[in-house]
């Protein structure tokens, strides 16, 4: 299909060509009892930013932990020899290893220049791991409820934080979807039955710089990616992102709308489940990161160039959840068969990605 027809397909449920993305504060969700008119308030507004943007700022975050504390931890990951961080390697990248949807996967230049990035992937730290079905998942390849890999506690000290920031960012996530389930005319517990068994992932992501060699006049407008342009799958988005800019947003006028990070703030977005659930009320938008550029953009910066590190968590149903849109209309959908078809189309689930023969396989 070309851009043109995609695009014109993809930006049937939009409603606004916004210019920037708004911000909304939810600081009254810092409070366990939150007084009536600010949920009725920020269910409103959250519905408003998910009918139009679908991607929004949130501040005044709940969280124990801050910014900075999230990348600490995010680089301490990366940091580790790659030879390590390929013993935890997905099966598709290290054919002996066992977990097939947790764990590391490494950048992956012989399969797309348009995606290159690291990411290192955990899900639900006290999942009750089912062991009958195993043999099911085992034969559809990728075991979605698979237990978390980790790196030894000498390599990465940050494990238990980590788990708590999962469990953290699992709760903040059930209580926005509780405001939507009251900005959509239902009970603020209407969609709690999907986060049995949840499937909501934290990835932490590096790209690192891209080299531009000399360019031709072609080269020097085309736009270089380390994300290629997509939705999300599940429910909702929460992305940390680091101060290196890059990432991107599609309006309904067919421009690419940057969002950087605002201070204090995380990222919010509508994933394609969500949208659909909502009977097309909420729009799951399409994004993508631009790739960092190769050497620090304030001359005299001293500092080493890592490129970006960004940390996007899932917030999905479980995989056995029977999702369907609120007004009775439109197909139900199995949340796992509904992620196992997106599947196919990421470059960090590309079967035999050739990455088991190259130079990092560690004896
Ligand atoms: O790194 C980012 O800012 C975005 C990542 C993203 O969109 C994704 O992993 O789905
Ligand atoms: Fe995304």
């Amino acid at each position: 299909m070309s851009f043109a027809a995609f695009f014109s397909l993809y930006t049937r449920n939009m409603t606004t060509s916004f210019s920037t993305l708004p911000v909304v504060d939810v600081s009254p969700l810092k409070q366990p009892h939150p007084s009536r008119r600010d949920v009725e308030r920020l269910s409103r507004q959250l519905y408003d930013v998910f009918a139009t943007t679908g991607f929004a700022y949130l501040v005044g975050l709940p969280f124990s932990f801050d910014h900075d504390e999230i990348f600490d931890v995010t680089k301490e990951f990366f940091a580790i020899p790659l030879a390590d961080k390929m013993r935890l390697a997905k099966h598709s990248f290290k054919h002996r290893n066992e977990n097939t949807y947790r764990g590391y996967f490494p950048i992956q230049p012989h399969l797309a220049s348009d995606n290159l990035k690291e990411g290192f992937e955990i899900g639900n730290p006290s999942i009750d791991h089912p062991s009958s079905s195993s043999d099911t998942r085992n034969s559809l390849k990728i075991n979605l409820s698979e237990p978390n890999i980790w790196p030894s506690k000498v390599a990465f000290t940050a494990q238990a934080r980590l788990e708590e920031m999962y469990v953290e960012l699992q709760m903040f996530a059930s209580k926005l979807l509780s405001l939507l389930a009251i900005s959509l005319g239902k009970k603020a517990d209407f969609f709690s039955s999907w986060l049995e068994n949840s499937l909501s992932t934290l990835r932490l992501l590096h790209y690192p710089p891209v080299p531009r060699g000399p360019r031709s006049v072609s080269e020097q407008t085309e736009v270089k990616l380390s994300c290629t342009p997509h939705t999300d799958s599940g429910i909702l988005t929460l992305l940390h992102q680091d101060a290196t800019g890059g990432l991107e947003v599609l309006n309904a006028s067919g421009d690419w709308i940057p969002a950087p990070y605002i201070p204090g703030s995380i990222v919010v977005n509508i994933g394609d489940l969500m949208a659909k659930v909502s009977g097309g009320r909420f729009t799951a938008t399409m994004h993508r990161v631009r790739a960092p550029p190769p050497r620090p953009q304030q001359s005299g910066d001293l500092e080493q160039n890592f490129g970006r590190f960004s940390i996007p968590f899932f917030f999905e149903p479980g995989e056995d959840c029977v999702v369907t849109p609120i007004d009775g209309e439109g197909e139900s959908v199995v949340y796992g068969e509904h992620v196992r078809k997106k599947m196919a189309t990421w470059v960090e689930f590309q079967e035999d990605s050739g990455y088991d023969t190259g130079s990092t396989e560690d004896s």
